[in-house]
């Protein structure tokens, strides 16, 4: 069956799919969903549940362990519960979810008890004022409970992602790390791409790594930590801290390389990088009924033998970030 694993062109293992359950979101981060809105997929457009959950059963027997519920919105996606129990019971050995917090007080219990095991939370604000100014929406004191809501229920480790912007949020690096110090999270800082909304994408406000790394030793000793293999963040704790933090750095530093991940669109697209253009669309084979699982399996192969590390033109991609999933 090893030859029946997925494996990009060098022959490294695809292990990881980022699968986006919807394209639809109930925030408007101004760096990810343009003023205008989104054209949005129709229902017909979309993956039902039936076609997720052969989709996922296909990916693992690919040989495919690590499987992040994203979106949009995926907790916005109607029986987001039942797909990962689905997704729980077919043996992944790690269920993630990238969310943005804002229904988690609502559902953090009921992912646990369908097998949910983590949650990366995207908060860029600890000022409720500027969440509302940053994302369109009133709803800080969700998210703020929907973290905790994670934390009750178990949801281990929780990790926050915050999207680092010059003139917006910068000024509260050291404060989201001062967090770490006494909580059992990790903080990660992303750095702002242009793959969101690009026409808008404005490069002063690009903040490195390596100036917010400056920023932060100068309020705290820090020491790095080992970087997990395939992982996207470079680590770091505060000297005695309980949490962690670290850098995702797509832009200055990036981790081609390393990368061990498909990305797969609510309707129904193979994307080999979040940056590509060319996309693989699968939905019609899906639909027709002389296609196998065998004949589709083949076909992930082949798309997945294609994938170059790439970390091209971050400007030139296919769609929103919110119609991919980050
Ligand atoms: N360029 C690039 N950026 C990525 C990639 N994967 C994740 N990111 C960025 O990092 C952000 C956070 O990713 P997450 O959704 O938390 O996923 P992850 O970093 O794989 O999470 P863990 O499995 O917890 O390590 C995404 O929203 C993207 O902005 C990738 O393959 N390439
Ligand atoms: C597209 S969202 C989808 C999942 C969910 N709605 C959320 O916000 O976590 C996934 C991640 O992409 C990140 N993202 C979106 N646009 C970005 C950009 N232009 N640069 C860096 N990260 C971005 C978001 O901050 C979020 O952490
Ligand atoms: S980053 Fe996530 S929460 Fe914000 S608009 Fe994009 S998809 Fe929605
Ligand atoms: S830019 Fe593309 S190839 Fe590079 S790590 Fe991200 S998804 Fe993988």
């Amino acid at each position: 069956m090893e030859n029946m694993h997925l494996r990009d062109a060098q022959g490294k293992p695809i292990n990881y799919v980022r699968f986006s359950v919807t394209d639809r979101c109930n925030l408007k981060c101004f760096y990810c969903v343009p003023e205008d809105g989104i054209c949005h997929a129709t229902q017909d457009q979309m993956l039902s549940m039936d076609e997720i959950q052969r989709t996922l059963k296909i990916l693992h027997q690919l040989g495919v362990r690590k499987i992040r519920m994203t979106g949009g919105e995926p907790l916005a996606r109607r029986g987001i519960g039942r797909l990962i129990r689905l997704a729980s019971a077919m043996g992944f050995d790690d269920i993630a979810m990238t969310t943005n917090g804002v229904l988690l007080p609502k559902f953090a219990g009921l992912l646990r008890e369908c097998g949910l095991r983590r949650v990366n939370i995207s908060l860029d604000t600890l000022h409720p004022e500027r969440f509302t100014h940053i994302t369109g929406v009133d709803s800080f004191k969700q998210v703020w409970e929907g973290i905790k809501a994670a934390q009750e229920n178990g949801l281990h480790p929780i990790k926050i992602n915050a999207v680092a912007i010059k003139g917006v949020n910068d000024d509260e690096i050291a404060d989201f790390v001062a967090l770490t110090r006494d909580h059992h999270i990790s903080v990660r800082f992303i750095e702002y791409m242009p793959a969101g909304v690009p026409e808008h994408y404005n490069p002063n406000q690009f903040i490195s790594v390596a100036q917010m790394l400056e920023q932060v030793q100068e309020r705290f000793h820090i020491e790095p930590l080992q970087r997990e293999t395939f992982s996207t963040a470079s680590m770091y704790r505060i000297i005695g801290g309980q949490g962690t933090f670290g850098f995702i750095s797509p832009v200055s530093e990036h981790f081609c390389h390393s990368c061990n991940r498909l990305r797969i669109t609510a309707d129904g697209k193979i994307k080999t990088c979040l940056f590509s253009r060319h996309e693989h669309d699968f939905l019609h084979m899906l639909r027709n009924q002389s296609v196998d699982d065998a004949t589709l399996a083949k076909y992930f192969i082949k798309v997945a033998a294609a994938k170059v590390a790439e970390n091209s033109d971050m400007y030139a991609g296919s769609r929103n970030m919110t119609r991919i999933g980050g």
